[in-house]
């Protein structure tokens, strides 16, 4: 969670909604059930003050309301510092106090209270300010400041503020400001914009007829007003999956209000672009100028551009308009390969970058951008991007989309070096699509948001791999399909269409075509099919197999005790048995000829094959266990079936025999038995456990994969 500046104690929503109670206002219900029902409704911290109260009978409240928020909300009693310390005495737990400036002294508190409490102080003058900055650093925590309309529930409160002087205050204070006095909800999104870190609240939940109503109320209210409104200036892409469309879902699902002014029409789909249109300059200025006359624009991002004019425009639009955030995409070149840059418009981009807090270039664009060769390591792309930042004064974040190989990196780049790297398994997909700009215009949205650029990259990368992990499902287009952008959204908010056990199961094999793809190659494989694979070899990779058999049986056996269902018990009971028959089998038929049996150690694959099975069945998940053994099942049928098709029932073949049990029907058909329980569980399954079941499988096919390959290397 984010902490705020100068308040290591509290979290950026903490203040969002504060409640000071007020035993009058709560009338017959009392403080207790106003305050339960608040923080139900989601007041996050809660301040007991009551004046005309003894000190045992605030002591007594602290206690009781304690027991009430019950670790929901953080509690501060005002003023009384001996109460407070009388009811933690008493099991309370009380995170801290507020003081005003006559209370007793902050500093007092803070050596009694020590440095875990939450200290807050009243403020409200230049002189106040100039007080706190004199404050050892650490003293404080947040400032109550106000009031800001007049109120009957401070009698002796000082000029109301209003919300333009609570807006000088802050922007003046070091410390988080929470605004309080007279506010009500019409009143939340001023303050808000005016750089409030809360609101605080008496008559406006204690005197409401439904406390947790009305705070549910105030949040919404702060939390709209929170939405950073989003520019995308880019161009269009008819299949929505990038330039601006991409640009508003990503925008929409990173909580942000998104506006589009469109720099090029493209003809797009997903196969490539067949055509561009830029319309006149002066009409894209007139977009600009538009939403300039009219809205408060948070951020923008830059997306495609065409051609050196529109650069052009967009830079001097941008240079009298520019928003606090800028992230600059530096679109050249479509994933499917198609250019959306004019060539000799590289040159006016570079001119274009010094206006720009952030840049997002692929590994292509970055070797454009400071005219070099594209890089071809990781190493060599980050120090790329750092010549980037420092020749153009903005931040980089290199994408690794890229790279080969089965890693998706991306950094942020300082002019000094990486800020930050964050690595990440490539996801198996060709729905890559406007990844780029549903990236670029996801920071937009979060840093615009609040968040410094590092907690955006984090939290956007992990949105957008959930968004291109779900991409394929949506089922758009032939080639590079797009991502779902609100795939994490649908899933929370149970409108996923829940998938068929069908669906699993085609994304699961098709999931691992590359796997299955490379099993075919091995030469093992192919001298196996044709008969020139040495005995040798062959005896080999039998006895790894029945060492193999041996303890696959037993976590077979283990799916059986903890299948929910009967047949499914049996099932994988009877497949355990069909283990060790097999693997019986094995050692009479082919390994004791010349002698009694001598079984050698487990090689390396076959050891690590079996410690990820050992491993899901010691979890204890079902879904994940039983996904680890399907491999096993259906690459075996998979592979037997078609070996049979090219060298079976010709009795002169080496491996005639083991061929042909291979091919068995029996066995073909136990493996359906498994797809259909297998699938049928992960399409039952939660997301969560659904995922994890992929990944087990995916685990095992590897594992499949080099226990063929160890037998390659096994002359
Ligand atoms: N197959 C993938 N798996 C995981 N992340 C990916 C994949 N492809 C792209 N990304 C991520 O998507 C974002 C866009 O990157 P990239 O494809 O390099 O840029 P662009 O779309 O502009 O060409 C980056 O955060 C990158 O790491
Ligand atoms: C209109 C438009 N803008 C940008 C891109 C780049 O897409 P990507 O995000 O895949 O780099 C695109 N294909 N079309
Ligand atoms: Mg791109």
């Amino acid at each position: 969670m984010t902490r705020l500046a100068g308040a290591g104690r509290l979290s950026r929503e903490d203040l969002a909604l504060y409640l000071v109670t007020d035993r009058a206002l709560s009338g017959p219900r009392g403080v207790a059930a106003v305050v339960d029902a608040a923080v139900t409704g989601g007041a996050r911290i809660v301040q007991l003050r009551d004046k005309q109260a003894t000190d045992a009978e605030i002591v007594a409240q602290l206690v009781e309301l304690s027991a009430v928020i019950d670790g929901r909300a953080l509690l501060v009693v005002d003023d009384r510092l001996e109460a407070l310390i009388e009811a933690r005495r008493q099991g309370a737990r009380v995170d801290g106090i507020h003081l005003g400036q006559s209370d007793a002294s902050v500093s007092a508190a803070r050596s009694l209270l020590g440095p875990d409490a939450i200290i807050g102080l009243t403020a409200n003058t230049p002189e106040h300010l100039d007080a706190v900055r004199a404050l050892p650093e650490g003293t404080v925590d947040y400032l109550g400041v106000g009031v800001i309309h007049p109120t009957t529930t401070k009698p002796d409160h000082p000029a109301p503020l209003g919300v333009a002087g609570f807006a000088a205050f802050a922007a003046a204070s070091p410390l988080p400001c929470v605004a309080i006095g007279g506010i009500d909800r019409d009143d939340v999104a001023a303050l808000r914009r005016a750089g409030a870190a809360g609101v605080a609240v008496v008559s406006a939940i204690c005197a409401a007829p439904d406390p947790r109503i009305a705070a549910r109320k105030l949040l919404r209210a702060w939390g709209s007003a929170g939405t950073p409104r989003v520019l995308s200036i880019a161009g269009s892409d008819p299949s929505g999956g990038a330039g601006i469309q991409a640009d508003l879902k990503s925008i929409a699902a990173n909580g942000g209000y998104g506006m589009a002014a469109i720099t090029a029409l493209t003809a797009q789909n997903t196969r490539g672009v067949s055509g561009v249109h830029v319309p006149p300059t002066e009409f894209l200025r007139a977009q600009l100028d538009a939403l300039a006359e009219d809205v408060r624009i948070d951020a923008v991002k830059i997306g495609m551009l065409a051609g050196a004019a529109v650069i052009a425009e967009v830079g001097s639009w941008l240079r009298v308009h520019r928003p606090p955030t800028v992230v600059l995409d530096p679109v050249m070149v479509a994933t499917s390969g198609d250019r959306l840059l004019d060539a000799d418009a590289e040159q006016a981009l570079r001119a274009l970058l010094p206006l720009a807090d952030l840049l997002t270039p692929n590994l292509p664009e970055l070797g454009v951008l400071v005219r070099e060769e594209q890089a071809t390591s990781w190493t060599a792309a980050i120090a790329q991007a750092q010549r980037l930042s420092a020749d153009s004064g903005a931040l980089v974040l290199v994408k690794g989309g890229h790279l080969g190989g089965d890693e998706a990196p991306d950094a942020l780049v300082g002019p000094a070096g990486a800020l930050r790297e964050y690595p990440g398994e490539r996801i198996r997909t060709r729905s890559t699509h406007g990844t780029g700009c549903s990236l670029s215009s996801a920071l937009a949205a979060r840093r615009a948001a609040g968040l410094d650029w590092l907690e955006a990259v984090a939290e956007v990368r992990g949105w957008l791999r959930e968004s291109i992990a779900a991409g394929h499902a949506l089922q758009v287009g032939s080639g590079h399909g797009p991502v779902n952008h609100f795939a994490g959204l649908w899933e929370r908010g149970g409108l996923a269409i829940p998938p068929t056990a069908e669906g699993v199961a085609a994304d699961w094999w098709d999931g691992i075509a590359p796997i299955r793809r490379a099993i075919d190659e091995l030469p093992f494989l192919r001298r196996l099919a044709d008969g020139s694979l040495p005995e040798r070899s062959f005896r080999w990779y039998l006895a790894q197999d029945a060492l193999y058999l041996h303890d696959y049986s037993r976590t077979l056996a283990e799916a059986s005790r903890l299948a929910p269902t009967a047949a499914e018990q049996a099932f994988w009971a009877h497949s355990a048995e069909q283990c060790v028959v097999v693997e019986l089998q094995l050692h009479e038929h082919r390994l004791s000829t010349g002698g009694a049996v001598v079984l050698p150690d487990q090689a390396p694959a076959t050891v690590a094959y079996l410690d990820h099975l050992r491993g899901a069945a010691f979890d204890g998940d079902y879904g994940v266990l039983i996904a680890a053994l399907l491999p096993c099942f259906w690459i075996y049928t998979d592979v037997g079936t078609r070996l049979h098709a090219e060298a079976g029932g010709d009795p002169a073949h080496p491996f005639a025999t083991w061929i042909d049990e291979y091919a068995d029907p029996a066995f073909a058909a136990a493996t359906q038995e498994a797809i259909g329980f297998v699938s049928a569980f992960a399409a039952a399954a939660d997301p969560v456990t659904r995922h994890r079941m992929r990944v087990a499988f995916e685990r095992s096919s590897e594992h499949e994969r080099a226990f063929f390959a160890a037998a390659d290397l096994s002359d």
